[in-house]
């Protein structure tokens, strides 16, 4: 028997749109500048040109989506939108780090950090391009 028909959805839980957009206007503000990140040239040129608004936007969107609200994404898929950046594994782990750190500053609840970051984790291998470990001598 299913007792949870009645669960609420990520994105209720998270507190909707309004909740959502706050949380991704931080997130954003932090990541565009984080010196980690921008260490990759072509990462700090993406961050240099693309306007802040409308990548909150579709960001914002995108993950009133993932988490079950009515929105849609209009933006590019995540392959589409990353592969040209060259962005590493230990680049992944500092972008999730500012993710996490956000979602504690917005006292976002252990449970629905772990649902979110389960979905965030399904993306990974379209934005982390794999590089193959070179072999010495
Ligand atoms: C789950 C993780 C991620 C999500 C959900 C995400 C989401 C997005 C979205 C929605 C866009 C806009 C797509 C469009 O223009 O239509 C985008 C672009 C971009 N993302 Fe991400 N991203 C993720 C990981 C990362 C990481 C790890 C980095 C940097 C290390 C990064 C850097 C960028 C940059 C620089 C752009 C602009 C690309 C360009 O226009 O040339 N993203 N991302």
């Amino acid at each position: 028997m299913n007792t949870e028909t009645k669960k609420p959805s990520l994105y209720e839980r998270l507190g909707g749109v309004y909740a959502i957009a706050a949380v991704v206007d931080t997130f954003i503000d932090r990541i565009m500048v984080a010196p980690e990140l921008n260490a990759n040239p072509l990462v700090d040129e993406a961050h240099h040109r693309v306007p802040k608004a409308g990548f909150k936007y579709l960001v914002t969107e995108m993950v009133c989506q993932v988490t079950g609200g009515p929105q849609r994404y209009t933006g590019k898929t995540m392959a589409e939108s990353h592969k040209h950046l060259n962005i590493s594994a230990s680049e992944w782990v500092v972008f999730a780090g500012i993710f996490k750190a956000v979602l504690d500053e917005y006292k976002v609840p252990e449970a629905e950090q772990a649902e979110l970051f389960a979905i965030v984790g399904s993306t990974r291998s379209d934005i982390v391009v794999e590089r193959p470990v070179s072999k010495a001598g």
